[in-house]
C-alpha cells in the first residue's frame, strides 16, 4: 500500500482550535487540520509552514511536535506528523481550499465530522486539552 505523508497544524488560539471542511477528493465533506503532503526534500515542519501559506495565507508562530497519526485508508497508508501551532502575531487565517473554517472550543471538538484518521486525534487532544495547551506554552 503506498504511503503518504502529511504534515498537519493544531493552530490554537483564545482557547480554541482550528478546523477546515475540506473539498477537495475522495475525502471531501469531512474536517480536517490545516495541511498537506510532505514533498521530497521538506522536512515536515517546512511543508506545513509552505502548506499554511498556501491553504490559509498566514504565518505560522510557534510548532512542536505532538503526535504522529498512522492510518488506513481503503488505497493508502497515511502517516500525519500533527503539530501545536501558533499564528504569527496579526495573522487571520483565509479559507482559501476550505469553504469553512472555524474555531472549536474544547467543548465543541466533536461538533464536526472529522476526517477518519483525525478521530482518535481529536478525542486525545480533548482529554489532554489543558496540558497540552498550557499557557505558559503559548
Ligand atoms: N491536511 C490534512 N490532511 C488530512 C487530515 N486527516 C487526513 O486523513 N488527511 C488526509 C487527507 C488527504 O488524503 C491527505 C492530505 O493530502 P492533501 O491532498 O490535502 O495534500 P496537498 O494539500 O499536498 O494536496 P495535493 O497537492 O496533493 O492536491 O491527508 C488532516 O487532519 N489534515
Amino acid at each position: 500500500m503506498p504511503i503518504t505523508h502529511v504534515s498537519a497544524a493544531i493552530i490554537y488560539r483564545d482557547e480554541r482550535v482550528l478546523a477546515g471542511h475540506r473539498t477537495d477528493g475522495k475525502l471531501a465533506g469531512g474536517w480536517e487540520f490545516p495541511g498537506g503532503k510532505v514533498k521530497d526534500g521538506e522536512t515536515p515542519e517546512e511543508a506545513l509552514r509552505r502548506e499554511i501559506a498556501e491553504e490559509l495565507g498566514c504565518d505560522l508562530q510557534l510548532m512542536w511536535p505532538y503526535d504522529t497519526i498512522e492510518y488506513d485508508y481503503p488505497a493508502f497508508h497515511l502517516s500525519m506528523d500533527c503539530f501545536v501551532c501558533t499564528l504569527a502575531h496579526g495573522e487571520e487565517p483565509r479559507g482559501i481550499v476550505h469553504d469553512e473554517l472555524r474555531w472549536l472550543s474544547k467543548a465543541e471538538l466533536l461538533d464536526v465530522e472529522w476526517l477518519p484518521a483525525d478521530v482518535r486525534l481529536v478525542r486525545e487532544l480533548g482529554l489532554f486539552w489543558d496540558n497540552t495547551f498550557e499557557p505558559e506554552h503559548l
